[in-house]
């Protein structure tokens, strides 16, 4: 089966700006939580906007259930649920109403669901969403676009500015989606504990290029970081190194096959690796 999302080489400029979403290629298999990480203003809601379609790629093909998808796929569009970063809906709206124009909008609204999340979720009905905390709109936001049955949720940051207890539940309730067959997940996060929870796969964004793609299993048994000292990173194999960073002393090395790294170098520390710590290796890193 093709993946679910798909992006091949998209490419994207802005005027008067210097950004450029450089080629960008990677792909959401089926029934997999992808966590797509990358510095502030490294193209993730770029990548999410030319996704969606909100903004026009220059270059490249993306692919939505095995289809480019145009203005006019309603049809595609009821298969994804989106949820923003911050204001989601217009905020002297209350959930009832939310939910009067949801049913004009999707097909598939299920009302009876949407009403239980209110309830799970603790949402007031009639309550003004000016007046809600962020925790609560960002519920509702995900009340919302779950409650349309899509098979695909795109999220750009829909846990940032949340207390942990809050973002474990709503992290929770992308678990109980991913129970269906077939459903999958986007999720754009700087918080990157959140990602190493749920996440499958996770995708390095860096300065609009994709720097790599590593699977859950990669990170926690493959990913390693060696600690060295400057004699001992003269000696290493260059061909270990993907980067590395010098701080005071030391220099660190991230490397993919950690157990290799620690059979071939049995003086030097290697370390798991997180994926903040890969983010600023890949960041601030040099390569040989
Ligand atoms: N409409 C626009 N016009 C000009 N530049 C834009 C426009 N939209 C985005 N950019 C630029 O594109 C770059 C990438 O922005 P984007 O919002 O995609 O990054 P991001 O990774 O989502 O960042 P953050 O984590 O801070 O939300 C930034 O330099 C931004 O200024």
């Amino acid at each position: 089966m093709a993946d679910i999302l798909e992006l091949q080489q998209v490419s994207k400029t802005f005027p008067k700006s210097n950004f450029k979403l450089d080629k960008v290629t990677f792909s959401v298999p089926y029934g997999a939580i992808l966590g797509f990480v990358g510095e502030n203003g490294a193209g993730k809601t770029t990548t999410i906007g030319c996704i969606l379609n909100t903004i026009t790629k220059e270059s490249g093909t993306i692919k939505l259930f095995g289809k480019e998808m145009k203005d006019a796929d309603t049809g595609l569009r009821e298969k994804i649920g989106v949820v923003y970063d911050g204001d989601n809906f217009p905020a002297y709206w209350n959930a009832k109403q939310l939910s009067e124009i949801m049913k004009g909008v999707y097909t598939q609204w299920d009302q009876e669901l949407f009403e239980k999340y209110l309830k799970d979720f603790n949402l007031p009905a009639k309550q003004k969403i000016k007046h809600f905390s962020r925790g609560m709109s960002m519920k509702l936001a995900i009340a919302a676009a779950l409650s349309h049955h899509p098979q695909l949720l795109i999220l750009d940051e829909a846990t940032s500015g949340l207390d942990p207890v809050m973002r474990d539940d709503i992290l929770d309730v992308f678990l109980a989606f991913m129970q269906e067959e077939n459903h999958s997940v986007l999720l754009s996060s700087h918080i990157t504990s959140d990602l190493e929870k749920v996440a499958d796969y996770i995708t390095f964004l860096h300065d609009g290029r994709l720097i790599m793609t590593v699977s859950k299993n990669e990170l926690a048994y493959d990913y390693a970081v060696m600690r060295c000292r400057e004699s001992q990173f003269q000696k290493l194999d260059p061909q270990d190194i993907l980067v590395y960073r010098k701080r005071d002393l030391w220099i660190d090395v991230l490397v993919s096959d950690g157990k290799g790294a620690r059979r071939k170098y049995k003086d030097i520390v290697v370390d798991h690796v997180s994926v903040d710590e890969i983010m600023l290796l890949l960041v601030k890193g040099e390569q040989i």
